[in-house]
C-alpha cells in the first residue's frame, strides 16, 4: 500500500491541471490513467480538430491563387503526428520528472481513502474524479447496425471520403464540417434546432451559418435524424424536415450529438458518490456526496471545455487543501468555436442578459467591415457585441470574426478584475491589429 496527499483519476485537462495544483501546494501526487496523459482533448478533441482545422484553412486560402490537390492521407498523417507531438507535454517522463507519480491502469474507489489499480492499491488524504466523458450515442433506428464515426476514430481514417453526412451542428459538428468542407469532403450537416450553435447568439449564428453555406456545406436546420441503413454507396439516413420525410446520403456519417459523462466502472456507487446520466453531482466547492472526494471536468458536466476542467481543477485542490473554501463562479465562462471565422464568447449573450436585467442593458456594437485590419486582409465578415450594465460592466460578449477567441480574451480580462468597458479607451493598442477595435467602441 503506498500513501499520497493527492490521488486523481484521469490525466485529461482535469487531471493534469489538478496533478500540478497539487505539486504547487507541496502536496505528494499519485495520477492514474488507462490510455496515454493528455485526455480526450490531446488524443480526440482540441488538438487533432485544431490541426485538421488550420490545414483547411491554408488549403482554403491558397486555393484562392492556384489549383491544390488535397492529400487527405498525408493530411490525416500530420493531423496524428502533430497530436503526438502536442503530447510530448505530458509525457509520463515529463510527469515523473516533475515530480508526479503517474501510473498507467485502471483506477476503482475502494472507499473514500483508497484506489486499487490494477490490483494494486493506494492511499491518499484526498481524492479528485475526472474521467471524462464519452460521445453521446442516440437511439436512431438502424444505427447499431451501420459503421459510424464519432470523434474519437475520425482522425484515425485512412484517408477522407468524398461525401459525409455529420449528425449535430454543435461545436464539433460546425468545426469539423467546415474543416472536411475546405478539404473537398461533400458535407451534409444535420441539425434539430433551427440554427446551428443554437447556444450562441443567434444573429452571430445564424451569420456563421450563412457563411458554411456559401462555402459549400449543405446544412439541414430543425431535421431529426429518423434512421440509418447502409447501402451500395456507404449511408443512408433519414431525416424528418418540416413534417416531410427526406433521404440524405453519404459515404461515411459522423455523430456529433453531445457528450455523455463517464461514471461507470470506477467505483462511484460503491463508495457513495451520487451521480446521474448528466454527471457527477457536486457541490459549489466541487466537493461529491463523499466528504474528500471531488470531481471536476467533463464528468461534471457543466462546461465541457478544457479549460474550463483547468479552472475547475484548481480550485477544487485548493478547497481540497486549504482552511477557506471558494465556491465555484462560472459568471466569467468563455470559448471559442474555430471556425473560420471563430465565434467567440464571454459570459451572458444578449438574450440571456435581456432575460436577468431586463432592459437595464446596452448592447455595443462594432462590424468588421468598419476595422481597417479586417478591410485589407478582406475578412469584414464579422461582428462585436458586448453586453453591459448601467455601470458600464461587461455581462457578455460574443464574437464572430478573425481572431475573435484573441479578441475575448481582452475582454475576459476587463471583465474578470470588474472594469468598465470604457476603461479600454485609455488603453493603447498597435494599429492596424484587430484588438485595436476595442479601443474605439462607441457608446
Ligand atoms: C472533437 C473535440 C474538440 C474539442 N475542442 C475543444 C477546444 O477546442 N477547446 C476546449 O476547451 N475543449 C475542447 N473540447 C473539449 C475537451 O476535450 C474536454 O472538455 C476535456 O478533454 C475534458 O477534460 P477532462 O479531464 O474532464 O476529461 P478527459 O480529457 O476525457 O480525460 C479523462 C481521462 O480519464 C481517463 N480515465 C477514465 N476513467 C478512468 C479510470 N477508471 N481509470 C483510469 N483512467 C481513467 C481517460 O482515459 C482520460 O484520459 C473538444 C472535445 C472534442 C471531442
Ligand atoms: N472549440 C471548442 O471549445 C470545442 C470544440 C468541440 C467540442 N467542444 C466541447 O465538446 C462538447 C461536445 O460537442 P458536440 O458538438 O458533440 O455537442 P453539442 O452539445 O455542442 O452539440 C450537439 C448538437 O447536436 C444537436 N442534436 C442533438 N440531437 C440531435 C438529433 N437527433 N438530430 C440532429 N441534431 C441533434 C443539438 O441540438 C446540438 O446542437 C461541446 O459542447 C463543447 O463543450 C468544444
Amino acid at each position: 500500500m503506498k500513501e499520497f496527499d493527492l490521488a486523481i483519476i484521469g490525466a485529461g485537462a482535469g487531471g493534469l491541471n489538478s496533478a500540478y495544483a497539487g505539486l504547487a501546494m507541496g502536496k505528494s501526487v499519485l495520477l492514474i490513467d488507462k490510455h496515454k496523459p493528455g485526455g480526450e482533448c490531446t488524443w480526440f478533441g482540441c488538438i487533432p480538430s485544431k490541426a485538421l482545422i488550420h490545414i483547411a484553412d491554408e488549403i482554403h486560402t491558397a486555393t484562392k491563387y492556384a489549383d491544390v490537390t488535397v492529400d487527405s492521407k498525408a493530411i490525416l498523417g500530420k493531423v496524428r503526428a502533430l497530436t503526438e507531438r502536442a503530447h510530448q507535454a505530458e509525457h509520463p517522463d515529463v510527469l515523473t520528472n516533475a515530480g508526479i507519480h503517474y501510473i498507467n491502469g485502471y483506477a476503482r474507489l475502494k472507499d473514500a481513502r483508497t484506489l486499487d489499480v490494477d490490483g494494486e492499491e493506494y492511499t491518499a488524504k484526498k481524492i479528485i474524479v475526472t474521467p471524462g466523458s464519452s460521445p453521446a450515442v442516440p437511439p436512431v433506428k438502424g444505427l447499431d447496425q451501420v459503421e459510424y464515426l464519432t470523434n474519437v476514430n475520425v482522425f484515425h481514417q485512412d484517408e477522407l471520403p468524398e461525401t459525409m453526412i455529420v449528425l449535430g451542428a454543435g461545436a464539433i459538428g460546425v468545426e469539423l464540417s467546415q474543416a472536411m468542407n475546405r478539404l473537398g469532403v461533400r458535407v451534409t450537416l444535420v441539425e434539430l434546432s433551427d440554427t446551428i450553435l443554437p447556444k450562441e447568439d443567434k444573429e452571430l449564428s445564424t451569420a456563421l451559418q450563412e457563411t458554411l453555406i456559401s462555402e459549400g456545406v449543405n446544412i439541414l436546420t430543425s431535421a431529426e435524424a429518423v434512421s440509418v441503413s447502409n447501402n451500395t454507396r456507404g449511408i443512408s439516413l433519414t431525416v424528418m424536415k418540416d413534417g416531410a420525410s427526406l433521404e440524405i446520403e453519404g459515404e461515411r456519417i459522423l455523430l456529433a450529438l453531445g457528450r455523455k459523462p463517464n461514471v461507470h466502472g470506477m467505483g462511484l456507487e460503491t463508495i457513495g458518490v451520487d451521480f446521474d446520466h448528466s454527471g457527477i453531482k457536486v457541490d459549489e466547492y466541487l466537493e461529491t456526496t463523499v466528504k474528500g472526494v471531488y470531481a471536476i471536468g467533463d464528468a461534471v458536466g457543466s462546461y465541457q471545455f478544457s479549460h474550463m476542467a483547468g479552472f475547475q481543477a484548481r480550485l477544487a485542490i485548493s478547497n481540497a487543501f486549504s482552511d477557506s473554501k471558494e465556491a465555484v463562479d462560472y459568471q466569467n465562462k468563455v470559448w471559442s468555436t474555430f471556425t473560420h471565422p471563430e465565434l467567440a464568447r464571454s459570459g451572458m449573450t444578449e438574450e440571456e442578459a435581456k432575460a436577468a436585467y431586463g432592459n437595464k442593458i446596452k448592447v455595443v456594437r462594432f462590424d468588421f467591415s468598419d476595422l481597417d485590419r479586417a478591410v485589407v486582409d478582406e475578412a469584414t465578415n464579422g461582428m462585436i457585441k458586448i453586453i453591459v450594465d448601467e455601470n458600464d460592466h461587461i455581462l457578455g460578449a460574443s464574437i464572430l470574426g478573425e481572431r475573435a477567441s484573441e479578441l475575448v480574451s481582452e475582454l475576459q480580462v476587463i471583465k474578470t478584475f470588474n472594469h468598465k468597458l470604457s476603461d479600454l479607451k485609455k488603453v493603447i493598442h498597435p494599429y492596424p491589429s484587430y484588438s485595436s477595435v476595442l479601443q474605439e467602441l462607441e457608446d
